[in-house]
This record gives structure tokens, C-alpha cells and sequence, in this order.
């Protein structure tokens, strides 16, 4: 059997009717002219008010339309000449899952109909953009004075009265299944009148419970309207269905960029733990989290339709990658964003550290005057010890040699040496060098008290140190005893081993109230800037990987980075990595004589990842028997 493709039109003389504001575009159209046509006015935010309220009491039908048109009309106080403007942002206002799906009006331009209690004159400039007709517009047109000025509409239209949608459809007289998709209680009228067969309350830019309790169907974007018509759209399964599930308080930019291409999104503001994670993640596909919220095996073992996570900042160690990628879970994380800001912080705790501000403020703030230069040193010249040369090691290396001091560092990996920077051959003999140490490796298990009582040992007495890297890198008991006994005179500390899950949790922690130790709550990436960038940034890696199957920069999959999608399906096969899968998947498509597009592979020790694309029309048996290839982890179908 030859699979239905999806771009084929609708079965013959179905109808759509389409209301306008709020539907076809995001927002009302009267509010919007009335933002335009009462700028200057010193009452113009109570009167938009007004405005506001009539729109929304007309659509949830406690006012009727004459009545709701008459009062709007009359506050807004419009002209002709601000037509031109409203059209204009309306232009930038159309429905993200209208314009996401202009081939589907195009395609079934003769089957299309808005319907609307608006006013031609903008709604013709709009809709014919995406290729509704002009003559399948019905709506209200205004009437001007001899200025020029609006002072109402023509009440010989039938869609200027109440209950004009249905006189309008009774007109129109359809001869076939008619569906109407609209957010306002008029929309849902034509349907109790007998004249549709179905009607969508259309809930992407505006969820009324009163329009929404009345309908058939409720369809959070058009594309959940066409997959449910089995009709020709832009996504394989509508983005309203899959549930993105951010926590940690991520950047609102992420929110946005993900509820712009229409995905279904919950956010929390922190941490979950694991067994509220469990709970939380059952149905969600893609995951945000930041350092906080670990991931675990259980975890994932309960996440059965996860198919990604994004690290909303570096660190990686707080979801355990194995079993996500045993499971055919793409990780990605922001490996630069907050680089710079990690190192700002470092430079100037250092300087603050070694001149003892801290404690000197401290004593200003009791009434001390405490003058002296004692214990107060410059940071030229000075042996800047650096544990773990990666990004922002090798950053801080080039802002520290810019300020005079003289740079060490030690990496597990043997690196490449920045400016004047010299590298140590051990931990033991960087330690026993450095002025000031700062730690910057990553957070992998291994390195689980990597500085502890021996460490401390050998580092130089009146040492500074500072950990902005991961928590459970340093012993805490070992470091609180360094400071005791003076061999760490400063202490600049960001991350510990236990950090609260909120900001309402009290932080506990034997590093409190200890001499020159500057505490701060995890908040080295934490700026303005760097959050911004990884709210662009990791969205930016998700919807690659879900809308085209790139997996460009992932911690865990095979790399591999995709041309575009264009004119065929991709199929994306993710299998345990054992010999013969492609030959397999090969033999299939050849058994249907398929014509492959392209084809591209990628391994690591864990997985395969396969990615093929195909001519558009096929045979179902195809995709049910990719499925079932032995060692398959997950499958998934672009288009
Ligand atoms: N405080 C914050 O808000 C904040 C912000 C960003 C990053 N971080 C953390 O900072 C750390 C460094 O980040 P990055 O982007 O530079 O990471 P990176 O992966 O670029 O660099 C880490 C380096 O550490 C080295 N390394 C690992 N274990 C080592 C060991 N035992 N001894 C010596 N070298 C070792 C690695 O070889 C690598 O070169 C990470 O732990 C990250 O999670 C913290
Ligand atoms: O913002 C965070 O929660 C973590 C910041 C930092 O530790 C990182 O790994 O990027």
C-alpha cells in the first residue's frame, strides 16, 4: 500500500471556515487600530481598556456583535488614513502556525473562507497574503464621514448584526462538510446552527473556557487542525503535541523561541528532585534543565518519550549521558556562553581576595577605620596557578598575563600553552607553585576530591584559592581546615557539593562566616549576557536536532550536521552500534525500490545514528519495518 502522502489535497467539498482576529492573526484588529488611532490621547491606555474589555465580553458572547462593534468603533475615534499603519503590523502579526502552513491555503485556496466580524479593509490586505481569495473574504466594511473619518459600518451587511455568521454561512449555502476554526463564541455559532459539522476552538493566541467548552475539538495551532484532518501541513506531528518541560528558571528567550514554533511548554523555577522528575517527565519529549537537576537513571528510565535534553549552561555531570545515550537521548549543552562571565568573576575575586577587601568592607560596615597596607598585595607578577586548561582556563590565562601575572596551569590532556602561559607536568607541582590557584576542570566523577588534605599540604603557605568549577571537586572539610590554620588566606568559592534546589532554601555549609571568603551562589555564568546567549544558543541545538535531526555539537550522539530538508523524508534510525544495521536498513529500501536522496552515518562506541532520505511516496511497510530492525533504539520520520 502506497502511503498517503500528506502533501495530497482534502477529500472533496470539505469547506474552511477561518475567523480572523485572534485566529488568522495573534491579536484583534480593533485593539491594534485603536493603539494607533488614540496615540496622544492622555486617556488612550483607559480607553484601549474599554476597547480591550467590549472585544473580549462580544467573543465569549456576554454582549452581542451590533452592539460590541457600535461601542468599539465609537471609543476608537479612528481614520482612514490610519489604515495603512494597521495593515502594516498586522502584516507582523499573522498566526506563527498560519504562516508555518501558507501551502495548505494555497493548496485549497478554492476550499478556504474567512468569516469574519472585522472589516475588509484590512483583513483583504492580510489573508490574500497567503493566498486566500479575495471574493472568499466576508466581512464588515466601514463608513467614513466626508473627512474621513470612521463612524461605523455598513449595516446592510449581514455580518453587522448579531448572529451575522450564521445569516452569512445560510448566504454562502456550502454544499459539503464544513469545519470552522475560529476563538470566539460567534465562530462556535455556526456550528449550533447546524451549518458545520465541526468546530475548532482555536486556542494559539487566546484560550476562552466559554468558546472552548462548546467545541468539538480544541486545536492549540493549525498544524493539530491539519493533523487531525490528515492534511497537508508543514510539521509530521504537530509541535502543540510535544511537550518541552524547562526548569531552573532557563532564559525567557528559550520559552519564547520554543512557544514561537508552536510546542506545548511548561516551565518551573527551579530544581525538581528525582522523584518529582519522575513524575514531571513522563510525557515530555524535549527537557531544559541547568546544574541543578540531575538526571539520573531512574530518571530516564520513566521518560519514555524524551527524546533530548538541553544543558541550559557547561556542565554536563548532572545527567548521566551513558544511559541517555543507551537510550537515543541527544544532549546538548552551551560549552562558551558563560565562559567570559566565569572568568570576569575569577579576575575579580582575585584582586578583591589578595587585598583583602572583604573583610576590610566588612569592618567599615561595623564603623571600623582600618587604614593599613598589611596582607594587601598587587596581582602583578604574581604565579596564577590554573587546574584545567579548557575554555575557561585558557580565557582566564589570557585576561591574567593582560593584568602581570605569570600563568601555570595543569590539564589532564596535554594542551596547548596560550601566550606566556607554562605548563606544569603534575597537580603536585603546579600546587607548590602557585600564589593563587584556581580550579576549572570539569565536573566528571573521577575528579570527586581532587583537592583535599594532601593537596592543601603541598600548596604554599597564605595561599588564595578559588573554585568556580564544580562543588565536589574540593573537599570542603579540607579546605575549611586550610583556612583555619592559615595555609589558604583567601578563599573565592561559587560551587559546592550541596546547593540549595531554590532560592527560598537556606544554604548550609561549614564555609560560612570563615575569614576573607568571598561565598557566592553558583552564579559564575550568571549574568545578563551569558544567560541570553545560552537561552539563544541551546533552544537553537533542540529544535535543530528535533525539526532536521542535526546533532551538531551534542555531548553524547555521533556528530553529524544536515543539509536541509527539501522535497523528501528523512528517516532517523538510532541503533545499539553492532555490525550490519545499514546493510539491513539498505536491503529494505531496496526490497521497495527506494530511491535514496542521501545517506549519512555516524557512530560512537554506544550508537549508531543513520539518517536517510527518500523520494516522498512509499510504501507504510517501509517505515513498520525500519522499526523492528534488531537493535533499534529509536526511529523517527521528517518531513
Ligand atoms: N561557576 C559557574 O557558574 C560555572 C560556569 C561555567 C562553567 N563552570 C564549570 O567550570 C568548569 C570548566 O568549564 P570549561 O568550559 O572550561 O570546561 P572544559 O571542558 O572546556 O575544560 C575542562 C578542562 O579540565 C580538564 N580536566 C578534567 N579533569 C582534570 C583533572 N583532574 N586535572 C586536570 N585537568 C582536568 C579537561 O581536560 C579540560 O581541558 C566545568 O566544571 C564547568 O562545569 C562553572
Ligand atoms: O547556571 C547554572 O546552573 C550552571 C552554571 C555553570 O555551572 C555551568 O556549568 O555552566
Amino acid at each position: 500500500m502506497i502511503t498517503q502522502s500528506p502533501t495530497l489535497g482534502p477529500a472533496e467539498q470539505t469547506f474552511y471556515i477561518i475567523d480572523f482576529d485572534s485566529t488568522f492573526t495573534k491579536v484583534e484588529a480593533l485593539d491594534v487600530l485603536g493603539e494607533i488611532s488614540l496615540i496622544g490621547r492622555p486617556d488612550r491606555n483607559d480607553v484601549l481598556d474599554q476597547i480591550k474589555a467590549i472585544t473580549d465580553r462580544g467573543m465569549s458572547g456576554e454582549i452581542g456583535l451590533a452592539d460590541s462593534l457600535a461601542l468599539r468603533l465609537k471609543l476608537l475615534n479612528a481614520h482612514r488614513d490610519h489604515l495603512p499603519a494597521l495593515i502594516e503590523t498586522l502584516m507582523g502579526k499573522i498566526s506563527d502556525s498560519f504562516q508555518r502552513n501558507q501551502a495548505f491555503i494555497t493548496e485549497n485556496a478554492d476550499h478556504i473562507y474567512v468569516v469574519s466580524s472585522g472589516f475588509q479593509e484590512f483583513i483583504v490586505p492580510i489573508v490574500t497574503s497567503l493566498g486566500v481569495k479575495e471574493s472568499h473574504v466576508f466581512a464588515n466594511t466601514f463608513t467614513y464621514d466626508e473627512t474621513g473619518n470612521i463612524v461605523g459600518c455598513d449595516l446592510e451587511n449581514p455580518l453587522a448584526s448579531d448572529g451575522g455568521k450564521v445569516k452569512l454561512m445560510r448566504n454562502l449555502n456550502l454544499d459539503g462538510d464544513v469545519y470552522v476554526i475560529g476563538d470566539g463564541y460567534t465562530d462556535y455559532e455556526i456550528r449550533e446552527a447546524g451549518l458545520a459539522n465541526k468546530f475548532y476552538a482555536f486556542t494559539e493566541n487566546v484560550a476562552r473556557i466559554k468558546v472552548m467548552e462548546k467545541a468539538d475539538h480544541i486545536t492549540p495551532s493549525l498544524d493539530e487542525f491539519l493533523f487531525d484532518n490528515k492534511l497537508s501541513r508543514s510539521q509530521s506531528y504537530p509541535k502543540s503535541r510535544i511537550k518541552v518541560l524547562l526548569l531552573e528558571n532557563v532564559h525567557p528567550i528559550a520559552v519564547q523561541l520554543f512557544e514561537q514554533e508552536g510546542f506545548n511548554v511548561e516551565i518551573h523555577k527551579g530544581a525538581l528532585d528525582e522523584d518529582e522528575l519522575i513524575e514531571a517527565i513522563r510525557d515530555v519529549s524535549i527537557l531544559g534543565i541547568r546544574s541543578k537537576t540531575m538526571v539520573t537513571r531512574r530518571v530516564l528510565e520513566n521518560a519514555n518519550k524524551l527524546m533530548t535534553i538541553g544543558a541550559f549552561c557547561i556542565g554536563t555531570n548532572q545527567i548521566d549521558l551513558s544511559t541517555c545515550t543507551e537510550r537515543g537521548i541527544a544532549v546538548f549543552n552551551a560549552p562558551y556562553s558563560n565562559t567570559r562571565s566565569v572568568v570576569e568573576l575569577a579576575i575579580g575575586e582575585i584582586i578583591m581576595l589578595i587585598r583583602g577587601i572583604v573583610p576590610k568592607s566588612n569592618s567599615m560596615h561595623r564603623g571600623e577605620w582600618d587604614k593599613s597596607a598589611k596582607n594587601s598585595y598587587e596581582v602583578r607578577g604574581k604565579k596564577l596557578g590554573l587546574v584545567g586548561y579548557g575554555n575557561i582556563g585558557t580565557q582566564l590565562s589570557v585576561v591574567a598575563e593582560a593584568l602581570g601575572m605569570e600563568v601555570y596551569f595543569y590539564d589532564a590532556v596535554d594542551k596547548l600553552a596560550l601566550g606566556n602561559a607554562r605548563k606544569c607536568k603534575s597537580l603536585d607541582e603546579l600546587l607548590a607553585i602557585a600564589d593563587i590557584i584556581s580550579l576549572h576542570t570539569d565536573g566528571r566523577k573521577e575528579n570527586k576530591n581532587l583537592i583535599s588534605y594532601r593537596e592543601f599540604g603541598l600548596m604554599k603557605n597564605g595561599v588564595i584559592f578559588l573554585n568556580l568549577s564544580r562543588g565536589h571537586i574540593v573537599d570542603i572539610p579540607a579546605l575549611v581546615d586550610a583556612i583555619e590554620r592559615g595555609k589558604v588566606i583567601g578563599a573565592g568559592i561559587d560551587v559546592f557539593p550541596q546547593e540549595p534546589k531554590t532560592n527560598s532554601e537556606e544554604f548550609i555549609s561549614t564555609l560560612r562566616n570563615l575569614p576573607n571568603v568571598i561565598l557566592t551562589p553558583h552564579i559564575g555564568g550568571s549574568t545578563e549576557e551569558a544567560q541570553a546567549n545560552i537561552g539563544q544558543f541551546v533552544p537553537g541545538k533542540l529544535l535543530e536536532y528535533i525539526n532536521n535531526g542535526s546533532t551538531y555539537g551534542s555531548v553524547n550522539f555521533p556528530e553529524l550536521q544536515l543539509p536541509l530538508l527539501k522535497d523528501s523524508h528523512r528517516l532517523l534510525h538510532i541503533h545499539t552500534n553492532v555490525p550490519g544495521i545499514l546493510a539491513r536498513m539498505n536491503n529494505i529500501f531496496a526490497s521497495y525500490e527506494i530511491n535514496i536522496q542521501g545517506q549519512y552515518l555516524k557512530t560512537n562506541e554506544q550508537i549508531g545514528y543513520v539518517i536517510t532520505d527518500i523520494a516522498k511516496e512509499y510504501a507504510d511497510a517501509v517505515v513498520s519495518e525500519l522499526r523492528v530492525i534488531d537493535n533499534t533504539i529509536k526511529f523517527r520520520l521528517l518531513y
